[in-house]
Order: structure tokens, then sequence, then C-alpha cells
């Protein structure tokens, strides 16, 4: 598992997106071979968004070959609550990009039938080829996607109950009051996560620098579920300065030292425009 530090973030999107156009444009997704991308909510990955966005209006990078699949979904909101994750991603991607809606995959939180439901997703997500990268966040107690702690390693898609951390800390959505959300949700496993080629997991801001200390420093454990990153062969926790307070100083030392060069965002910026010429 790689560590990349940076400053803020504005930096952290401005990274991740590159890095995302990055692998598009190497990848020269067609109609037949889409790239794969999974997606998160929250607040964090809204830079990276911004970027993204930013970079298909100056047609660097285009989304018509790309197949999303997003990490979970509340149970019980539908697509047009403005709470649900169907509606976040519209609101704050998916309505600016090129993509087509058919390439758009988000579990159904409505849904009579949960197994089918989750298992459909998994099969669906095996049809297309397996994901190719997955863009995810972590939440204060160090749940990916909604994998609570205690959530299996090998977990597969499923409905998950929401601790009580996860409906206090998710409340900041729901006008501060902890009885307007959600207490379950569809989530992705542990397992699928980990199944993609590569993943990015972005951490902002002091509050979760527990977690990231978890990630990094803690042992795999299934009370930290991101700490399931230390066994896959190609991911990378994007993180600032202050979500690094907790790690060691010669832990981060030796991160800033080795990310020195791949963390030049000039340098991402020119290679994803050289890349869009080729
Ligand atoms: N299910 C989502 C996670 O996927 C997300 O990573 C986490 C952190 O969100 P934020 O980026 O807003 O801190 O919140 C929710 O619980």
């Amino acid at each position: 598992m790689k560590v990349m530090i940076l400053k803020n973030s504005e930096e952290i999107g401005n990274w991740t997106a590159y890095k995302i156009a990055k692998r598009i444009l190497k990848f020269s997704p067609t109609k037949e071979k889409p790239f794969v991308l999974g997606l998160p909510t929250g607040a964090t990955p809204l830079k990276t968004y911004r970027k993204l966005i930013e970079l298909n209006e100056k047609k660097i990078i285009s989304f018509q070959n790309v197949v999303t699949f997003n990490m979970d979904e509340y149970v019980g909101l539908n697509a047009n609550h403005k709470n649900s994750y169907h509606y976040f991603m519209n609101e704050n991607f998916f309505k600016y990009i090129d993509i087509k809606k058919e390439n758009i995959n988000i579990l159904d939180g409505m849904t009579q039938d949960v197994e089918k439901e989750c298992y459909e997703y998994e099969e669906k997500i095996k049809k297309v080829g397996g994901i190719n990268l997955f863009l995810g966040g972590v939440g204060e107690d160090g749940h990916i996607a909604f994998n609570e702690p205690g959530s299996s390693l090998s977990s597969r898609t499923r409905k998950k109950d929401l601790t009580y951390d996860t409906i206090l800390a998710n409340s900041r959505f729901f006008e501060n009051d902890m009885k307007k959300v959600p207490t379950a949700a569809l989530t992705i496993g542990v397992g699928t996560l980990t199944d993609s080629d590569e993943i990015i997991i972005l951490a902002d801001g002091y509050k979760k620098s527990r977690a990231v200390y978890h990630g990094i420093e803690g042992g795999v454990n299934h009370l930290w579920t991101i700490s399931a990153l230390q066994l896959h062969k190609n991911s990378v926790l994007v993180i600032d300065e202050e979500a690094a307070s907790d790690i060691k100083v010669k832990t981060y030392r030796y991160f800033k030292e080795i990310g020195k060069e791949s963390s030049n965002l000039k340098r991402c910026e020119d290679e994803i425009i050289k890349l869009s010429k080729k």
C-alpha cells in the first residue's frame, strides 16, 4: 500500500483527478471495452469530482466509454431524495459530464428484494470484467463504503446496519438530526473493493487521523476495515497533512520522501495533457 501525503484537500482533489484521468487515457476505453470506475459519495471526493468535471469540459478526458459502480446507498431513500446517493452523484458529478445514463450503476436502496439486488450488483461487476479503479473515502471509524467495524474483510455486496458513530457523523447531511438518518445501507463488501485492480482511498482533515493511523500503522483488522488496503497489491491512501496527524514522524517522513516525485501536481497535469493529445 502506498501513502501519498499532500498539503490539503485541494491538492488531494487535483492529484486524484489527474490520476483517474491518466488511467482512463492510458486505457483508451471503447464501447466494447469500457473503463470501469468505482465511485464514492461524501464530502471528501467533491474536489476530485470538480476537477474531473473541469477536465471533461476541457475535453482532456471523456466518460463516454466509462462504466461506473457506486459503493453504497441508504436503505429506504429513493433516487429523488436529496440525501440519497443517487441524488448526490447526479448533482455533484454525473449531470456535468458526458457519461451515458446506462453506464451508471448505483444500488437501489428501495428494493423489495435486497438479496437479489446485491447479488445482481456483484454479477454485473463481474460481467463487465471487474473494476479497474475504485475510488473511496473513509469514515471516522475507519469504514470503507459502509463496511462498518467488524465487517468481514472478504465480504460481498449486502445490507449493513449502520453504527452509532456513522449515524452521528452522517447526521450533518440530515439537518443534524440523527433520527432522520437511515439505519441501514446497501454496500459493496470489503472483498468487492479489494477485487478491484486498483484502489484509491482519500482522507482529509484531523477527524480522519485515527482511521488513517489504523489504516497505515495498525495491523490488518476487521474493526478498521480500511486496513484491508494493506493486503492489496495496488492501493494508495491519499491524505492531507491534518489527516497524517496520528502517524509516527518516521512513517510520515518516509512516505513524504518516496512520494516527492509523484506528488508534483504540475507534472501530473502536463502528463495527462500530453496523453490526451496522442
Ligand atoms: N458511506 C460513506 C463512505 O463511503 C464515506 O467514505 C464516508 C465519509 O464521508 P466524508 O467524505 O463526508 O467524510 O461517509 C459515508 O459513511
